[in-house]
């Protein structure tokens, strides 16, 4: 089964001209897929279009296996698919690190020490356990950066959506980056500009070029 399908989509910003005519992805379990193409091609549209934060003019979104159309049918995407945003701003939004990476398990009803188990894990796992307490308005941009991927990871998806995740990541940040997601199982699709990390998480990809996705491999 695959995880995404996405056949034929066309989309447009209100009173704007198409970003997406006749896009089609598909993704399974595991697999990495690097989506590349020039500013503005619609990469970040195309990820928001995966988890219903925009609706296809034309075309259809499958996930997990099933037609998704309507607003509730996106809420399980929303769980099993780790999106990452761009800007770690629009992704923080509670006083602390700790609250916001326990958020999303609390929302799944987990109890308040099984979510605190899961946020010193992710900490942890991405090497960020010092900026626990620390109040997330205040971090950097690399440090935000990591935190929003930590929140993301605190929801066990099973696929991660990760929109320029090195932006404002030294050069070590990268490296660690780097080993972290090639050593999960979850399946990725990779929005980057930068050639290198690309070819490290996902040698295989699609450009997105006058808003079809052709092969770039
Ligand atoms: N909310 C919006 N309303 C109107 N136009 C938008 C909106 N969001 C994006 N666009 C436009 O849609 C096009 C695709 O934007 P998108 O953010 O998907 O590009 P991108 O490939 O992710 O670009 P970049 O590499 O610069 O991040 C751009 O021309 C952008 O200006």
């Amino acid at each position: 089964m695959a995880l995404l399908d996405l056949q034929d989509i066309d989309f447009a910003y209100a009173g704007q001209p198409p970003v997406l005519r006749g896009a089609s992805l598909q993704m399974r379990a595991g697999e990495r897929l690097a989506i590349s193409g020039d500013n503005g091609a619609g990469k970040s549209t195309l990820l928001r279009l995966i988890v219903g934060l925009l609706r296809p003019t034309r075309g259809t979104v499958t996930a997990f296996g099933r037609p998704r159309l309507h607003e509730r049918d996106f809420h399980e995407v929303r769980r099993r698919a780790g999106y990452v945003f761009q800007d770690p701003d629009d992704q923080l939004f509670c006083p602390t690190v700790a609250e916001d990476i326990a958020f999303g398990p609390l929302n799944l009803g987990l109890g308040r020490a099984q979510a605190s188990e899961i946020v010193t894990r992710v900490l942890d796992q991405l090497g960020i356990a010092p900026l626990r307490a620390r109040i997330t308005h205040h971090l950097s941009g690399g440090e935000k950066r990591l935190v929003s991927l930590a929140c993301v990871l605190a929801m066990e998806p099973d696929i991660l959506l990760l929109d320029e995740p090195t932006n404002a990541l030294d050069t070590t940040n990268v490296e660690r980056l780097t080993e972290i997601l090639q050593g999960l199982p979850q399946a990725i699709v990779l929005v980057t500009h930068d050639p290198q990390f690309r070819t490290r998480i996902a040698p295989g990809g699609l450009r997105i070029e006058d808003g079809r996705l052709i092969d770039a491999s």
